[in-house]
């Protein structure tokens, strides 16, 4: 059976969400410069959006980790392809992600970059599946809990598709 789409989060609703939390997080970090960091490649697209919707001074630099390869299911072993190219000393770190699902990339990338003496580090993501958690992560901005299906969209891939979705998504038709 061909794989199709079944929408769960509409555009509209994404943009919603979007814009809430960039209120909040420009709430909590008033007086403050924010130094946003995007994991590459899911979260360009949230990053790109949520940082247009915050009103304190903003700076951003990219990592790329990668443990899915092409399917749905985690290798378990997280790679780091791109580091930052900036130090995080002294700064108010917020990393943002599209999901966090098993937990794996996520809580070995907050060990990482805890290391690298950060002000602060928080965590905002733009999906959460907490039924798929292996490793405990705290997050400090969650756009929607999900259930434990597959998504694609708004950054989101299934074998490197889907990605530019403007809706969040769930793959259906695949093993
Ligand atoms: O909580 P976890 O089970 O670790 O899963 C979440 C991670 O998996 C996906 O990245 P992926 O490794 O597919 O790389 P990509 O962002 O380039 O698609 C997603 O973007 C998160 O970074
Ligand atoms: O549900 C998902 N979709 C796409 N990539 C992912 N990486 C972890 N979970 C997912
Ligand atoms: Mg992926």
């Amino acid at each position: 059976m061909a794989e199709t789409i079944r929408e769960l989060v509409s555009e509209e609703e994404v943009e919603k969400r979007v814009c809430e939390l960039g209120r909040q997080i420009s709430e909590d970090y008033a007086g403050r410069q924010v130094h946003l960091i995007c994991v590459l490649k899911g979260g360009v697209f949230f990053m790109c959006e949520l940082a247009k919707r915050i009103t304190v001074p903003v700076s951003m630099d990219f990592m790329s980790v990668s443990s899915y390869g092409d399917g749905t299911a985690s290798s378990g072993v997280v790679k780091i392809a791109k580091d930052l190219d900036e130090s995080l000393e002294g700064k108010d770190v917020l990393i943002v992600e599209d999901i966090i699902d098993s937990g794996r990339t996520l809580s070995y990338l907050i060990q990482i970059l805890e290391k690298r003496g950060p002000k602060s580090l928080k965590l905002c993501t733009l999906l959460d599946k907490p039924e798929r958690r292996v490793k405990p992560v705290t997050v400090d901005y969650v756009g929607f809990n999900i259930p434990d299906e597959f998504v694609v969209g708004y950054g989101l891939d299934y074998a490197q598709k889907y990605r530019n979705l403007p809706y969040i998504g769930v793959v259906e038709g695949v093993e």
